[in-house]
């Protein structure tokens, strides 16, 4: 097994149609290692979700290569693409659980639902499986039964994961997972996603906009600064001493982490070393 589970390697992405489409991504690069949780941070329009979607197939790169546990999964199409995503090797866990849980669904049967298109077990066998996750992600069983609707938001995402971790992923693409949760909650996740990389040796690409839970969480980070990655450290490196002036901006603008943060003259020097 490599210690690599994901590799981007020159990722080259362009986004919409006939005179509107651009480049979106400019060769980007970055490595995940299993067991590991690598921040991807940068500026709204950056390129961060169209990475991470890059790597699910659900948008073809111009060129540039990714490879999940060693294999090339970019040239992937038709049916080879379609037993890639149901064999549950990435999983995707977005912002807002609302978006990826199915209204009409229980709890239950939309954890289950990745065990049903893979053909796994029988309705008993899912159901054991569908009560291990829920306990994995500190739920109760109970829940299984209910609607997305009549649980908290909190929970809504513990369901998400629960969805994520039953198919045994080996890489978990996080697209800001806790930015929708209130303080308490975003710390329960974050120690959550702590323990289930530990437990499960589970690779994670965590996506955030927030310095704060980037420092609790990840092992190394990687910047997005339009459409490249100008950076790639520890996350003690990165956030206590920067080596591009966009991070330098980036982590200098957060005052939690920097006392009262960058003086308006700072800013202004960072700024203008950056391309226009
Ligand atoms: N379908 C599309 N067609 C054309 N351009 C698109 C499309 N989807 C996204 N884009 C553009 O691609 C760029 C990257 O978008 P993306 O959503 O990957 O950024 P992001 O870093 O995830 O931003 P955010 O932090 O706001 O979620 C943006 O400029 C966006 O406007």
């Amino acid at each position: 097994m490599p210690d690599e589970v994901l590799t981007v390697r020159d990722l080259v992405v362009s986004l919409g149609r006939g005179r509107a489409r651009r480049e979106v991504l400019h060769g980007a690069s970055l490595t995940v290692r299993r067991g590991r949780i690598v921040a991807l941070i940068g500026e709204t329009g950056s390129g961060k979700t169209t990475l991470a979607r890059t790597v699910l197939g659900l948008v073809s790169p111009d060129s540039g290569e990714i490879r999940v546990d060693g294999r090339l999964v970019s040239g992937l199409s038709g049916a080879e693409l379609r037993t890639f995503r149901r064999s549950g090797q990435v999983q995707y866990v977005f912002q807002d659980p609302l978006q990826s849980l199915d209204p009409d669904l229980s709890v239950g049967d939309s954890i289950a639902e990745g065990l049903l298109a893979r053909g796994e077990g029988n309705a008993a066998a899912r159901t054991d499986a569908v009560a291990d996750a829920l306990r994995l992600v500190g739920l109760p069983v109970e829940l299984a039964s209910r609607l997305p609707g009549e649980i908290s938001g909190g929970q809504r995402q513990r369901v998400t994961i629960a969805r994520a971790m039953v198919l045994g992923p080996e890489l978990v693409l996080l697209d800001e997972p806790v930015s929708a949760l209130d303080a308490a909650n975003r710390v329960q996740i974050l120690d959550l996603l702590q323990r289930l990389r530990a437990e499960r040796n589970v690779g994670m690409l965590f996506i955030s906009h927030d310095l704060g839970s980037v420092a609790g969480i990840s092992d190394e980070v990687a910047v997005l600064y339009r459409g490249e990655i100008v950076e790639v450290g520890t996350t003690r490196q990165v956030l206590t001493d920067p080596q591009h002036p966009y991070t330098q901006l980036l982590v200098g603008s957060a005052p939690t982490l920097h006392g009262e943060g960058l003086s308006r003259s700072e800013r202004e020097r960072l700024r203008a070393l950056l391309p226009a």
